[in-house]
């Protein structure tokens, strides 16, 4: 079986690529590094260290790679044969990948209907359905009637620690042993889908990806962004600090009462859930940079995002936002210079002011969430 994965990065190394080649896929990455894919297909394989208490490695093989920057005749002829396609590029990129992606799946289409699943994998509420709009849009009405049925584009949750360290020239995939791969099975197409080992196929992704996004992903930028406010380069630094990692495990139980409520989990599942995270997340056999974890601010930020969604859905539901608020406000203070949309968070609040700030970046009204962010922000700035 052939799987053709987009992103060579550390998830679509140190995680997907690794469980499809042990389903049995052979794996052809699709990259624009093309560092990376003259190494994967020099060597036809990649190496992963799994961060247990003794040290284990693992070699992934046979796998190729192509560069969608200078070989999509070939990329689109991969599609046309594949047995099932997936991604980890970031979900910003998605739009990037959508032109290749429709071409191939026409151009499979065109020679044999036998079915196919597009699974995106990214930290976003149903980023294969945005990618599917993103392919639907560039084609016509006819191509996206063929496309639709004969593709499905099931939505997942990922969750797993993946970074990458060079060693003597060598690119290694470093990851946690934990992983979590959550896939929507009303939305699988194809039976070769429901055979990847280790992922776990629910009838409703929803509650899944809202737990990963706001408890995972929300205390992750939390102490990112809490940590940078205190000097710290790395999460696990940062989480040793226990002023921190309170503010961190209270801002994960203020996200859960979200989540109790939405969907009746019980509270002791909630908190067990938030400390084996907070363990995961203080693990310091790994070195996580803030920058890294507090990324792309301007994402991190949006309305339907790990910060603002949780913080508008519990204030809605007229449950407290103290910490989530705070939160949201040090993810305004975050700086890095090499960070575009850090870089566009600064300017913008030294342009029109914090609130205006906050207006733009969460797409909050002007309303009373909006203000209290802003106080928060205040105090945050102050105790600088
Ligand atoms: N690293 C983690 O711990 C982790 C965990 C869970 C989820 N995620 C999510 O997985 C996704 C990937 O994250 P990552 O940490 O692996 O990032 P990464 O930067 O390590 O990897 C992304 C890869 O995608 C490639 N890429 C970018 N644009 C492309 C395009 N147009 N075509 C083909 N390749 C392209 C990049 O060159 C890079 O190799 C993100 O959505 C992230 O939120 C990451
Ligand atoms: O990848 P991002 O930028 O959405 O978020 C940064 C980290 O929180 C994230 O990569 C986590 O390490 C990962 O989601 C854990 O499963």
């Amino acid at each position: 079986m052939k799987a053709v994965h987009f992103g060579a990065g550390n998830i679509g190394r140190g995680f997907i690529g690794s469980l499809l080649s042990e389903s049995g896929f052979e794996v052809c990455f699709v990259d624009i590094n093309s560092e990376m894919v003259n190494r994967l297909n020099n060597d036809k394989f990649y190496i992963m260290r799994i961060l247990e208490g003794t040290e284990n490695f693992k070699k992934i093989s046979p796998v190729k790679a192509l560069n969608s920057l200078t070989q999509e005749d070939e990329i689109i002829c991969e599609i046309a044969e594949a047995d099932i396609i997936t991604t980890s590029t970031g979900v910003n990129n998605l739009p990037r990948i959508a032109p290749i992606l429709a071409k191939g799946l026409l151009k499979r289409f065109d020679g044999k209907t036998d079915k196919i699943d597009v699974i995106a994998n990214e930290n976003a509420i149903n980023a294969s359905s945005t990618l599917k709009q993103e392919v639907l849009k560039l084609v016509s009405e006819e191509e996206a009637d063929i496309i639709e049925k004969y593709t499905g584009f099931p939505n997942s949750a990922i969750d797993r620690q993946a970074l990458s360290e060079s060693k003597d020239g060598v690119d290694i995939a470093v990851v946690e042993p934990y992983y979590e791969w959550v896939i929507n099975k009303p939305e699988i197409l194809n039976t070769k889908t429901l055979g990847i080992k280790g992922a776990v196929y629910v009838e409703d992704m929803k509650p899944y990806i809202e737990r990963k996004l706001y408890c995972v992903n929300a205390g992750h930028a939390t102490a990112a962004y809490a940590g940078f406010l205190a000097g710290c380069s790395t999460v696990q630094e940062a989480l040793a600090k226990d002023q921190i990692r309170d503010f961190v495990r209270n801002t994960m139980r203020e996200n859960a009462q979200y989540l109790i409520k939405e969907y009746g989990i019980p509270e002791d599942e909630m908190n067990e859930y938030i400390e084996k995270t907070l363990k995961r997340h203080g693990n310091t056999s790994i070195s996580d940079s803030v920058f890294r974890v507090g990324r792309s601010p301007v994402r991190k930020v949006g309305y339907d995002e790990r910060l603002t969604a949780p913080a508008r859905k519990l204030h809605n539901m007229g449950l407290p936002v103290d910490f989530i608020s705070k939160a949201i406000a040090s993810a305004f203070c975050f700086y890095n210079p090499e960070d575009e949309e850090a870089v566009e968070i600064q300017n913008y609040i030294k342009q029109h002011g914090i609130k205006e700030a906050v207006k733009h970046f969460t797409k909050l009204e002007d309303g009373e969430l909006t203000d209290i962010i802003v106080k928060k922000y205040e105090t945050v700035v102050s105790a600088k």
